[in-house]
């Protein structure tokens, strides 16, 4: 992965932990929210990722590229492919149960993606440093252990709840997370 130092996890840097409450080893992980363009069941044309947790500390979800994911004739577009990077990263700093958001995504594509490819995608972080997350994903053509597609590194940087329901939709949040107030 062709990294910057930005994505680069500082020596000081923890070895991330999952949280208590985190899904257990072999458990789906579910949407963060509905009508998401990476995990939501209602999206009408998003990517319906559903990641699975095979050990607490990984993340992992397949996605099979569309006729609506093109951009070249018949080849995944480059946008599409850094949301699923990004999405599957979101899923993976799901386990520690607080909010983060991707404030750098960087995206290196090694081979082209035919559509119909079904790509194995897989994230994991490299490490914790106060409010910031460094986090890695790839995907695979064909198989968990097929060859390399895309990789991805992020920062992920910390927010509160009040982050979504300030700069978003309270009242959709409130409606898919109950432990959620609006006005506490
Ligand atoms: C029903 C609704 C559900 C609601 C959500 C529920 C749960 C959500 C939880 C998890 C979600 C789970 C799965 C999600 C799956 C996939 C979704 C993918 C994720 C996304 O798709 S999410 C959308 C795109 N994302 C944004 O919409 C972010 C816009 N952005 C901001 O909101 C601010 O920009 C923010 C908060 C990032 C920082 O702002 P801030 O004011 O809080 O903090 P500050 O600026 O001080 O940064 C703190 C330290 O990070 C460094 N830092 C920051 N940005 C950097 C950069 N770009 N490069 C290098 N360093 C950077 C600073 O340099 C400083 O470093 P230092 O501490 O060393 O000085």
């Amino acid at each position: 992965m062709t990294r910057s130092p930005v994505t680069t996890p500082p020596p000081e840097a923890d070895q991330p932990a999952a949280h208590f409450d985190a899904p257990p080893p072999g458990s789906a992980l579910g949407s963060h929210y509905s009508r998401c363009f990476g995990c939501g069941a209602d999206h009408p044309t998003g990517l319906h990722l559903a990641a699975v947790t095979p050990d607490g500390a990984t993340v992992e979800a397949e996605f099979t590229v569309g006729e609506a994911h093109q951009g070249a004739p018949m080849l995944a577009h480059g946008g599409v492919l850094a949301a699923a990077m990004d999405e599957i990263i979101g899923m993976s700093v799901w386990l520690f149960q607080r909010p983060y958001v991707t404030a750098r995504l960087e995206t290196d594509y090694v081979r082209p993606v035919p559509v119909g490819t079904t790509l194995h995608l897989r994230a994991w972080c490299n490490g914790i440093a106060g409010r910031k997350a460094y986090l890695e994903a790839e995907g695979r053509i064909g198989a968990p252990d097929g060859p390399v597609a895309v990789r991805a590194a992020a920062l992920f940087v910390q927010v509160d709840m009040e982050h979504f329901a300030r700069h978003g939709d309270a009242a959709a949040i409130a409606a898919e997370h109950h432990d959620f107030e609006v006005n506490p």
